[in-house]
């Protein structure tokens, strides 16, 4: 609980106010503050009080070797078969072998940090929080919607990569290329481990491509700068993601936590690695059998943290299709326990909900 002492300030004008510099996190690095804003501190002992971050060796996120996938079937069986454990169990992996060449993983961290670090002028032609727009950069989406206790210490941009292609020019010079690239990757590996997902279910290695599960894909290019108080903030607050699943590029540094079994785990770096993780909507749409985990990133004293989220999803973009639990996992002994839902409808619900630390599935329970 939030102590009356810390919100004994005006947390909304002093938000607006860090707002309004549309510099985000960066803008106050920039200006060599030594200590954060009080609008980024978060309740005394909520980093540590919750869940204790263990480091046990019998937590450690799955690696999933992709090699093979195409090769013959007992191969790809043995690999859909750690794919369904860790999608069950964990909620999260991390692939090795995924066809995505280093040099644009390279390319993206690259671009993504160039476009951070630019002019401070040319980012302000792109701030926004309008979730329509093709590409738009700020901090902490959720900066007045949220009823979480602390601003979030990491600038971002978001980017629609798919259904519509962005015309080039729409896109900033610093990762236009890299962006364009990268995107062409995650569409083909996506496309792979949705097959891989249907199989796993038991489900025909189309049936989520059909349902057009492939059809969004949001990107976003975060920025965590180093932080002088790390132990006061959040790179990211404690949240799952709204989307069917989210493939992460992570640089070297570290900071992102998934909660397993009541304890953070790490998600090491691993060299030329991607994170895969499952969202809200393959939780809701396999009736609770994959796991859509909570995770978070720490602050650190060292940065700029690079990270690019990679969400298939439409989002705020107009998409009718109705999704819920598929009716062939359904059966008397398991009976639906979401409703149908839209993907513009759960994206409304949770960028108007923020990141406070509850989850939305339990809104579209039955
Ligand atoms: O930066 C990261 O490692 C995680 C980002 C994340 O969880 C998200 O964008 O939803
Ligand atoms: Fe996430």
């Amino acid at each position: 609980m939030m102590t009356k002492n810390s919100r004994e300030f005006d947390s909304y004008s002093e938000r607006k106010a860090f707002d309004e510099t549309k510099a985000g996190v960066k803008g106050l690095v920039d200006a060599q503050i030594t200590e954060i804003p009080r609008i980024f501190h978060l309740p005394p002992g909520a980093l540590t009080e919750k869940k204790p971050s263990v480091l046990s060796p019998d937590f450690k996120i799955p690696i999933i070797d992709f090699a093979g996938v195409q090769v013959d079937a007992v191969s790809r069986e043995a690999i859909v078969e750690k794919v369904r454990y860790a999608a069950e169990k964990w909620g999260f992996f991390q692939v090795i072998n995924h066809g995505v060449p280093l040099s644009v993983l390279e390319k993206i961290k690259d671009g993504v940090s160039r476009f951070h670090e630019e002019d401070v002028e040319l980012k302000k032609s792109y701030f926004s929080r309008d979730f329509t727009k093709t590409f738009i950069y700020h901090n902490n989406f959720d900066l007045y919607s949220s009823s979480s206790s602390a601003v979030n210490w990491r600038d971002t941009f978001a980017c629609y990569m798919a259904p519509d292609p962005p015309n080039p020019e729409e896109l900033p010079l610093a990762c236009r290329d890299a962006l364009i690239e990268y995107a062409k990757h995650v569409m083909s590996l996506g496309g792979l481990i949705f097959e891989l997902l249907s199989e796993a279910l038991s489900l025909n290695s189309e049936t989520f491509k059909r349902m057009h599960c492939l059809k969004g894909l949001l990107m976003l290019g975060n920025y965590y700068p180093p932080c002088p108080q790390p132990d006061l903030t959040l790179g990211l607050s404690k949240h799952s993601d709204n989307t069917f699943f989210t493939i992460l590029l992570q640089d070297q540094s570290g900071g992102l936590q998934v909660l397993h079994q009541d304890c953070w785990v790490d998600v090491s770096p691993l060299p030329g690695a991607l994170v895969i993780n499952i969202g809200d909507f393959l939780q809701m749409m396999t009736n609770d059998k994959f796991k859509s985990a909570e995770h978070r990133v720490l602050a650190n004293r060292k940065g700029p943290r690079i990270s690019i989220s990679s969400f298939f999803s439409t989002s705020m973009l107009p998409n009718s299709t109705v999704y819920g639990p598929i009716k062939e996992l359904l059966s008397e002994e398991n009976p639906p326990k979401y409703r149908d839902f839209t993907i513009k409808e759960y994206s409304t619900g949770y960028i108007e909900k923020g990141l406070d630390g509850t989850s939305l599935m339990s809104h579209f329970r039955i």
